[in-house]
């Protein structure tokens, strides 16, 4: 279950499950009771305050301060309009519930032990402003645990950003399957943890509504790795060439540990001879080359994956190196230098983009390669993937990735210890390793986020650079030995 519905998609699933015979109503106490059971298993009954919106996410909180006082907790529950102007579920829920309404104030916060955000879920329509979001900073400030249904307040359930003011929930319980916003940055911290629960919707159901959008997990990409077969040899794994600077070897270097410790066969580091000795000594597992001998490298097929830009210099004579590069088709990842070099010309990169080519900008060289594209992260890495005819992955947090087809995927592991000199550089290498041993581009820049992800959570506190392609025997390995023998 890796898919990631849309707010409009969930809205679908819903339609779907009712149209199949299950009652709205029915969908609706399956989504309290799951609430309960998650509020019960976390804390003992004391006094709760539920906050209700106008719609089904208010609906939702009727639900639960109806079970929540059968379980002998005490609870209060606030309205944001006047009981007689909800409608459908909502009122439905309303009138089974035989405690008091009153009206949303800072005063329902007092002698709280926990609250129940349940004032806007998917149907958050624009900017919470006024009383309202005076109360929102209130429930902020109180110090109280505080859970959310469906998403915290305030959120945008498709892209993560906050619309005005948004509750900070402890925990957040959505259903069926995670939103966008639930992994999207800031979304993801005013979350907190996220717990997705079944409410009757069937796994047939999702697949009908065919999602585009995945959680980086292996088992988006596992049965795309090419692994090495018993009657293989090293040319099977494929021979990348990492262009490297003249001056900044470091990038380079790193690029290459990388792309052979995530399996590429064979590696020639491709840089200006007087930087050749560098490269060499550094590992004696690797070729090296003159630049001037790039062309007739690539004329040989079994060449057949390029890592260009870091650590190789920004400028025209970049641009001018990287074009006549793409014209052979190779798998390229094009990182770093290579972007930002095209800043005053990206229509030039995009129409030279013809072979299986991924992009790993972070956010500033997003801006300066797409400076038109604007939104949510995972509409840019839509938009730019769809312009660039290129794999487009926007570096950070929550790293975003998309194919030129419509397929996307969010990254929603924690490692912020990645954040280091040279990180970018390691995961651009382990991203041209994949592709130089026959990986589709998609797959591959997915597998190498995981990857790279992973050994950042995995290594933690006092991370370097060098140490991700150390760490990627140990996740390969766990790759490998999970698979069915
Ligand atoms: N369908 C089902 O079967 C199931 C649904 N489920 C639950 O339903 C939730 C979706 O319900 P929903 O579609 O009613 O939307 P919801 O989030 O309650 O908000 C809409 C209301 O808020 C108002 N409003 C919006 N923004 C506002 C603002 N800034 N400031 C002020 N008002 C604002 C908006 O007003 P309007 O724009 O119409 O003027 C409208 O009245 C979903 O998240 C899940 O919890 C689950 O139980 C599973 C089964
Ligand atoms: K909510």
């Amino acid at each position: 279950m890796f898919e990631i519905l849309t707010t409009e998609q969930m809205y679908e699933a819903d339609r779907k499950t009712i149209e199949a015979g299950t009652t709205g109503d029915a969908l609706m106490e399956n989504a309290g009771a799951a609430v309960v059971a998650e509020i019960v298993s976390r804390w003992t009954p004391s006094s709760v305050t539920v906050l209700c919106g106008p719609g089904n996410n208010g609906s939702d909180g009727f639900v639960i301060a109806r079970l929540l006082r059968h379980a002998g907790w005490s609870v209060r529950l606030g309205l944001l309009c006047d009981a007689d102007k909800l409608t459908g579920d909502a009122a439905l829920n309303a009138g089974r519930w035989d405690g008091a309404v009153e009206r949303l104030s800072p005063a329902l916060l007092v002698g709280a032990d926990l609250i129940v955000d349940c004032l806007f879920g998917a149907g958050l329509a624009r900017s919470i402003e006024g009383e309202l979001a005076e109360l929102v900073c209130a429930v902020n400030a109180c110090g109280v645990p505080v859970i959310a249904v469906d998403v915290p307040s305030g959120v945008d359930g498709n892209s993560g950003e906050v619309r005005g003011v948004s509750i900070k929930a402890d925990v957040t319980v959505t259903f069926c399957r995670p939103k966008p916003g639930h992994h999207l940055l800031p979304g993801r911290i005013l979350c907190g943890q996220v717990v997705v629960r079944d409410i009757g919707i069937t796994n047939q159901t999702i697949r009908d509504i065919r999602p585009s959008l995945m959680r980086n997990e292996p088992g988006i990409w596992l049965a795309g790795i090419h692994w090495p077969s018993v009657d293989g040899h090293k040319y099977h794994r494929g021979h990348l060439l990492v262009v490297g600077g003249a001056s900044m070897t470091g990038a380079g270097r790193l690029v290459a540990r990388a792309a052979r410790r995530a399996g590429a066969g064979l590696l020639t580091v491709v840089a200006d001879p007087s930087a050749l000795p560098v490269y060499a000594v550094d590992s004696p597992g690797i070729m090296t080359a003159p630049i001037a001998s790039l062309d007739d490298l690539l004329k040989d097929c079994r060449h057949n994956a390029l890592v260009i830009g870091p650590g190789f210099g920004v400028g025209d004579e970049t641009c001018s190196r990287i074009i006549p590069l793409l014209h052979y088709c190779r798998c390229t990842v094009l990182d770093a230098d290579a972007l930002t070099s095209f800043a005053e010309q990206p229509s030039t990169l995009f129409f030279a983009i013809q072979g299986p080519t991924v992009l790993t900008p972070h956010e500033g060289e997003f801006a300066r390669l797409f400076p038109d594209i604007e939104g949510d992260k995972l509409s840019r890495a839509r938009a730019a993937a769809k312009r660039s005819g290129a794999t487009v992955l926007i570096k950070g947090g929550d790293t975003v990735i998309a194919a030129p087809d419509g397929r996307a995927a969010i990254n929603a592991i924690e490692a912020p210890w990645l954040a280091t000199a040279g990180s970018g550089d390691v995961l651009a290498g382990i991203i041209g390793g994949l592709m130089a041993q026959g990986m589709e581009m998609f797959d591959a820049a997915c597998m190498g986020v995981w990857l790279h992800a992973r050994a950042g959570a995995d290594l933690g506190p006092g991370l370097i650079a060098e140490d991700i392609p150390e760490h990627l025997p140990v996740l390969l390995g766990e790759l490998w030995h999970a698979l069915p023998k």
